[in-house]
């Protein structure tokens, strides 16, 4: 254990109880981490032993995503900071030990510039006054910032010169963009936003793979500890090259965009959120990746369709909110079966949860549990775990003796009665490609064979808003691809 580690004085921060955002900091680094393995084994030794928790070196200024509200008090001097946990009393913050320290400085210079430009604060009883919160993420690989002002109002007075004054302050800052939420809402960002300045997105670079970032999409907050958490979660993948992999809640697309680094044959994304998918297909041109496609919608309702055009792939990553995966996802990944299951986990109890699920109803064994410290002083615990089916516990040996005669078992008719038990092949995607690869000598796109399969009237999923439909016109197939496609239909008797 380093000294580094060591030297956190318990308590040492100021706000430490007011806050309540750090609710470890009473303990040392050490008792911190020890705290956080026993929870996950009390939670999840019941299905594996638990490896030992990957702490960080230097657990301070992680969180390259900062936010900060605002209010004026009584005597009107303006406040920034953060909500007081479960209340809307603000609690002033200028610096804070979790905090990115360049993000802490711009909250601070926003704030003193605010009288000059005349600008007032947000007062959420009465509904009226101009700035509620900011949000600044830094991209910690490429330095770049990104400073969203969400406002009460759409009126922004002298907007051009308080980007220009920022901005001159602060040359990191890349893009300036206003959101606009006049809700009565416990959500930081509105629905409407407006570019102020820049691109109105920022890049950082993960697993040396780039990723754009939007105000609204998720991206890790502690860049260090996810570099770790993403290369345990491709170590249990055990990648070999060519597999088909869906990469589920996946935000911006980084582990999938990882994965297809890593060789995955194609990876599918899912995510909820519409601005993230926009980014995940902007990033996978970033890398160069043509493997990879995205669909927005739930991740549940996705699976299930899935599961339902007896696709499977090998390998499936989980990575769900703090509430966990539901039943529809978990049912339609039992029937799917894909090899390998890599669940990582913002919260252990939903965890445990959905393991229980696993564990009881299909035959997946949980083979491995890493957690990784990716919010220290919080009481928050990220693990990764992997899953795979369970090998046989026994086996049964029982001679027979083949051929004519008493006690003998005629060949031929074990032929006929293994060919009229024989399971219905299920028809995959993949399956299609390499039958029309090995005849015809090219590949076709997974759409087209989606969109040969609609045109016949097969029963399909067709995701209602396909990335294709997002940025670019949709291509179609070429009538010698339609052919092949229906050729390997036929062969597969489809159709
Ligand atoms: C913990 S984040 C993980 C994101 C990504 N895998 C990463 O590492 O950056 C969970 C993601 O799930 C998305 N999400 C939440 N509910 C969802 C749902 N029902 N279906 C699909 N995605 C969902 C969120 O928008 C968020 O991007």
């Amino acid at each position: 254990m380093s000294n580094t580690k060591e030297n956190i004085k318990r308590g040492s921060c100021p706000v430490y109880k007011k806050c309540g955002g750090c609710q470890l900091q009473n303990l040392t680094y050490t008792e911190q981490l020890s705290f956080k393995q026993k929870k996950v084994e009390k939670l999840l030794s019941k299905f594996c032993k638990a490896d030992k928790i990957i702490g960080m070196n230097t657990p301070y200024h992680y969180r390259n995503k900062v936010q900060a509200a605002f209010r004026t008090d009584k005597n009107g001097k303006i406040i920034s900071g953060v909500y007081q946990s479960g209340t809307h009393h603000i609690v002033g913050i200028d610096e804070c030990m979790t905090e990115d320290v360049t993000a802490d400085k711009i909250i601070v210079a926003v704030r003193k510039m605010l009288k000059s430009f005349k600008l007032t604060t947000y007062d959420e009883d009465k509904q009226r006054g101009f700035l509620r919160h900011i949000l600044v993420k830094r991209g910690f690989a490429t330095n770049e910032v990104m400073l969203v002002l969400v406002t009460g109002t759409p009126v922004f007075p002298s907007k051009n010169n308080f980007v220009k004054a920022i901005t001159k302050q602060f040359p990191e800052i890349k893009t300036v963009v206003q959101n606009i939420n006049p809700y009565r809402t416990n959500l930081v960002l509105g629905d409407v936003q407006k570019v102020l300045y820049g691109k109105g997105y920022i890049e950082d670079i993960l697993c040396g793979c780039k990723f754009r970032i939007s105000p609204k999409s998720f991206y890790q907050i502690n860049p260090v500890q996810t570099e770790v958490l993403y290369n345990k979660a491709i170590e249990f993948a055990n990648l070999k090259g060519k597999e088909t992999v869906l990469d589920t809640y996946c935000g911006i697309g980084t582990i999938g965009i990882v994965a297809a680094k890593h060789g995955a044959g194609e990876v599918i994304g899912v995510e909820l959120n519409k601005d993230a998918v926009k980014d995940a297909v902007q990033n996978a041109r970033a890398n160069n990746l043509k493997n990879i496609r995205f669909y927005q919608g739930d991740a549940g309702e996705f699976m299930e369709a899935v599961a339902e055009e007896s696709e499977k792939p090998d390998v499936v990553f989980m990575d769900p909110p703090r509430a966990g995966s539901d039943e529809k996802f978990l049912s339609s990944l039992i029937k799917m079966s894909p090899k390998t299951v890599v669940y990582i986990s913002c919260n252990p109890e939903t965890l445990a949860r959905d393991l229980a699920y696993l564990d009881k109803n299909s035959t997946y064994k949980i083979q491995k549990i890493q957690p990784v410290d990716m919010f220290p002083h919080t009481a928050h615990i990220e693990t990764v775990v992997l899953l795979s089916h369970k090998k046989a516990d026994s086996y049964i040996h029982i001679d027979v003796e083949f051929g004519e005669g008493e006690g003998k078992i005629p060949v031929d008719s074990i032929a006929k009665r293994a060919e009229a038990y024989k399971p219905k092949e299920k028809v995959t995607y993949k399956m299609i490609k390499e039958y029309i690869e090995a005849k015809y000598g090219f590949k076709v796109h997974t759409a087209y064979i989606a969109e040969v399969k609609r045109n016949l009237g097969l029963p399909m999923y067709d995701a209602p808003n396909a990335v294709e439909e997002l940025k670019q016109p949709r291509k179609h197939p070429t009538p010698e691809k339609v052919e092949a496609i229906k050729d390997a239909l036929r062969y597969f008797a489809v159709i």
